[in-house]
């Protein structure tokens, strides 16, 4: 159900952002990740993400769980992602922009990522990014129809054994209020 990941390393006030060469992302920063391998766990999986994507070892960045990411499309498919941040230090130093096997990886500001007229960025990181600042986990969802983000809600997360039945609890009441159905159990997607 939780199939991917995604993390937003940060430098003072900026990100690192990846547009991917892939048809269906290109044109659209979005942070860093992709799909969990089988048995890995999140932590893991991110760890090995951010290695293959810009190179960085573990080592020079500190990764904080900040929750996760969920959205339906169309009543019909559901997914979600494990969401961190990551900061690296203000000495740092990562050249950008810079070519990889996936995309261009470069540096954006906070204030280019959040402004309501940028359309160069994934639709709901504005939202997600809004909520950083917040010192526990949240859980954000989105409701798509038609590829409109048509629907939101974000909701603390106190932990992390609770998650998945939260998520689960929080997304059937956010459907019943939208008037929106699913056709089989979310666990179950
Ligand atoms: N901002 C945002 N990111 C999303 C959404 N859905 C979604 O999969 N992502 C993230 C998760 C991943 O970090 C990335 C998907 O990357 P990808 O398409 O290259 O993943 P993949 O399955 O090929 O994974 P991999 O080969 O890199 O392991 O986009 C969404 O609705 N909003």
């Amino acid at each position: 159900m939780i199939r991917y990941n995604i993390c937003f390393i940060q430098q003072d006030d900026r990100f690192l952002l990846l547009n991917r060469e892939k048809p269906s992302w290109m044109g659209c920063w979005n942070g860093v990740g992709g799909k969990l391998e089988p048995h890995e766990s999140p932590r893991q999986s991110m760890i090995r993400e951010i290695a293959e994507e810009t190179g960085l070892k573990a080592a020079e960045y500190l990764l904080t769980y900040k929750g996760l990411v969920s959205w339906t499309v169309d009543r019909e498919q559901f997914g979600g992602m494990y969401l961190y941040s990551a900061s690296v230090t203000e000495s740092f130093a990562y050249a950008t922009p810079r070519k990889t096997a996936e995309g261009i990886l470069d540096w954006k500001a906070l204030e280019w990522i959040l402004h309501p007229k940028n359309q160069g960025v994934s639709t709901n990181i504005p939202l997600i990014m809004s909520h950083f600042a917040e010192p526990s986990a949240f859980h954000h969802h989105c409701h798509y129809d038609d590829d409109k983000l048509v629907a939101t809600m974000t909701v603390p997360m106190e932990t992390a054994t609770e998650m998945r039945e939260q998520m689960n609890e929080y997304v059937k009441e956010f459907m019943a209020q939208n008037g929106l159905k699913v056709n089989q159990p979310l666990a179950n997607r």
